[in-house]
């Protein structure tokens, strides 16, 4: 496949600096120099700088879980996209559903944040995913589609191959139910072809599209043997350091 898995895990509110360092450790040392995998750990905002001490010189590389999208200011509580790329954050996650659900952000203020991304040097990972309600009511393509072109306003074609798209249908996220590989294939398809559609074909098969949502080595083989399934975005799994790198393992297998 012409484009490269990618395999991140996003720890959430979970590890201490001091936890988070160990588990860096341990991935760092499975992940190799030539890896065909790109590999991606995203810890709690006090944990960057501790972590990205431990993985430098690695092929690991650092993810941010969220940023605000000034270059500085009074905004309480919040971190800007030159603090991340100081602790040398290369990705940042936005438009978690999580974010969606209990911070109430909107579409309108992820795509704030992907374009803000952009302009400072930091790749997105735009999550995008339907609820059970939405699923059952037969909107999952079209929810889909909102919250990708709504994260996706106004950004440019010469960007598309710096940005990622996590599909994470919210009701498999944490659940233990994971979309069987032909329902997120479909998904993932037809978020290609929405990319196809606004940027061309060419990029669109560029971008990759990651899965999210209960993966965990016992379904990764599977999912990652789908068409349009270029990876994965992992919670609980990511947490481990066993099951994270069997999660790589699995990448570089179907590659
Ligand atoms: O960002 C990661 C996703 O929300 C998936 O989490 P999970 O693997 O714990 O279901």
């Amino acid at each position: 496949m012409s484009r490269k898995y990618l395999i991140a895990g996003n720890w959430k509110m979970n590890k201490t600096p001091a936890d988070g360092a160990d588990l860096a450790k341990e991935i760092a040392a499975f992940v190799t120099k030539d890896e065909s995998v790109e590999v991606v750990i995203c810890p709690t905002a006090v944990a960057l700088d501790r972590v990205s001490s431990v993985i430098e010189g690695s092929a690991v590389k650092l993810g941010a879980q969220n940023l605000y999208p000034k270059a500085s200011g009074a905004y309480t509580g919040e971190i800007s996209a030159e603090m991340l790329r100081a602790v040398f954050a290369k990705y940042v996650v936005l438009g978690h559903s999580e974010r969606r659900e209990y911070f109430g952000e909107t579409d309108a203020f992820v795509n704030e944040k992907v374009k803000f991304s952009l302009e400072n040097n930091l790749n997105p990972i735009l999550c995008i995913g339907e609820t059970l309600e939405q699923r059952e009511a037969d909107e999952t393509l079209e929810v889909n589609k909102t919250q990708l072109l709504g994260g996706l306003e106004g950004v440019s074609e010469e960007d598309m191959p710096k940005v990622v798209i996590a599909y994470e249908p919210v009701w498999a996220i944490g659940t233990g139910k994971t979309a069987t590989p032909e329902m997120a294939q479909e998904v993932h398809a037809a978020i290609r072809s929405e990319l196809a559609a606004k940027y061309g074909e060419a990029v669109a098969e560029k971008v990759r599209i990651l899965y999210g949502g209960s993966m965990k080595p016992a379904n990764a083989d599977e999912l990652l043997a789908m068409k349009d399934i270029d990876g994965g975005l992992i919670g609980g799994a990511a947490l481990d350091a066993k099951s994270f790198s069997d999660l790589i393992a699995s990448a570089r297998k179907a590659d």
